[in-house]
């Protein structure tokens, strides 16, 4: 089998008591699963829920913590616990691990998101394990909307990984929360995942968990648009759980993709970049973009929503104000405002040295549709 590059993320539930207290007898069942992955020669990079988990005892709390600023402070009290653990286990077996803490702004910033890429490619060349979570002390959406599931899916797509598997506590994706509806049926198997699946999905999510299955299916969706695979599953006994599901054999729900890896630069634009702005073009320039791959021209731009200086990302809408992709401007807002709707020679007769295109085709991104 090729070598293959694995993001394993371990979500709260799979790491935890019923007291909601980390596990170390379930990081360790993992961390033996990981271990044999790299014997084979694949690369496993690990986002690892359980910083609450780890701390929040310590905070003198009873239970888990309910309010934001609990949660963060057990987190930061947690997270060098829970890398401890990963630490003396990894050690174990002779390995070494990296703590890594990343949060979207580590994305959506390109300079930042390079570097990212170039701390993990080395500790991945120095076969060291990365473990990340998300930078909890500072981010405040994420900790709310178990987004680890998400920053998974942006790190598998950061390393165009072959793989994303989502560790969890049900076995799969099944048609309704199964601890909810016993008739709830698993899904084996998902090509693409529809907004029709996603909205049959709820936000319910274990007792220590987050974002419940709904969150780990956008992350899926997201994971496939950067070309990677999909597993949703249990922890299984027995050593080769983590190769099986490689190898095809997981009882979970592989979700496919069959899109090639973007380039890193598209990749950027169309996944993590911040929008500045907003283009509403007419049915020539939609036509232009989405079926002759041209670049977009002033003459199609109808209206320019928000301010932005040239070398953004702006998202273009038609005018049915459906999203139908992102791109780089190579003119700002202010000039942009003026020149809407002119032709091009008017354009180049008036602003000497403006561009011609307002989004060159090699920095567009079109957004797949999913029926
Ligand atoms: N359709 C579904 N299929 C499987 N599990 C579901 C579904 N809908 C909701 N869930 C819930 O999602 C939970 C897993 O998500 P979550 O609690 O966020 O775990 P994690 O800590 O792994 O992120 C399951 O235990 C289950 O209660
Ligand atoms: N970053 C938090 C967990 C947030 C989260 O996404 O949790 P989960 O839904 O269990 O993956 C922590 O380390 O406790």
């Amino acid at each position: 089998m090729r070598k293959q590059t694995v993001v394993i993320k371990i979500g709260s539930s799979s790491l935890t008591h019923v007291t909601g207290e980390v596990s170390v007898d379930k990081l360790s069942h993992i961390v033996q699963q990981v271990a044999t992955l790299k014997k084979v020669g694949h690369k496993v990079v690990i986002v690892s829920s359980g910083a609450v988990a780890c701390g929040f005892r310590l905070l003198k709390l009873n239970g888990r913590p309910r309010t934001i600023r609990e949660k963060q402070a057990a987190a930061a009290v947690g997270q060098g616990i829970l890398i401890q653990h990963y630490r003396q286990l990894f050690r174990q077996s002779r390995m070494e691990i990296a703590q890594v803490l990343l949060n979207r702004s580590d994305f959506s910033d390109r300079q930042r998101y390079m570097n990212a890429l170039s701390t993990l490619d080395l500790l991945l060349v120095r076969d060291i394990v990365p473990v990340i979570n998300e930078n909890d002390s500072v981010a405040v959406e994420e900790i709310r909307w178990g987004d680890n599931d998400f920053l998974a899916a942006q790190v598998a797509g950061l390393l165009q990984a072959d793989w994303l598997v989502l560790v969890t506590s049900a076995d799969g994706v099944y048609t309704y929360n199964p601890e909810m509806d016993p008739e709830a049926k698993p899904i084996p198997y998902i090509s693409s995942v529809s907004q029709e699946l996603l909205e049959r999905m709820d936000w319910t999510h274990s007792k220590f968990g987050t974002g419940g299955m709904r969150s780990k299916l956008e992350a899926a969706s997201h994971a496939s648009d950067f070309g990677t695979n999909v597993y949703v599953g249990k922890a299984k006994p027995g050593d080769t759980w983590l190769l099986d599901v490689l190898e095809g054999r997981g009882t979970g729900t592989y979700i496919g993709t069959h899109e090639p890896p973007p380039s890193r630069k598209r990749q950027w634009i169309g996944f993590h970049s911040d929008i500045s702005g907003r283009l509403t073009v007419d049915e020539g320039a939609e036509r232009a973009l989405e079926r002759e791959h041209r670049s977009l021209l002033p003459c199609g731009v109808v209206s320019v929503e928000g301010q932005f200086e040239e070398g953004e990302v702006v998202e273009v809408v038609n005018k049915r104000g459906m999203t139908i992709g992102r791109g780089v401007v190579n003119m700002p807002s202010r000039v942009l405002e003026q020149a809407k709707g002119m032709q091009t020679k008017d354009i180049v007769s008036r602003w000497k040295g403006v561009p011609e295109e307002v989004i060159h085709r090699d920095n567009w991104v079109q957004t797949s549709v999913k029926s």
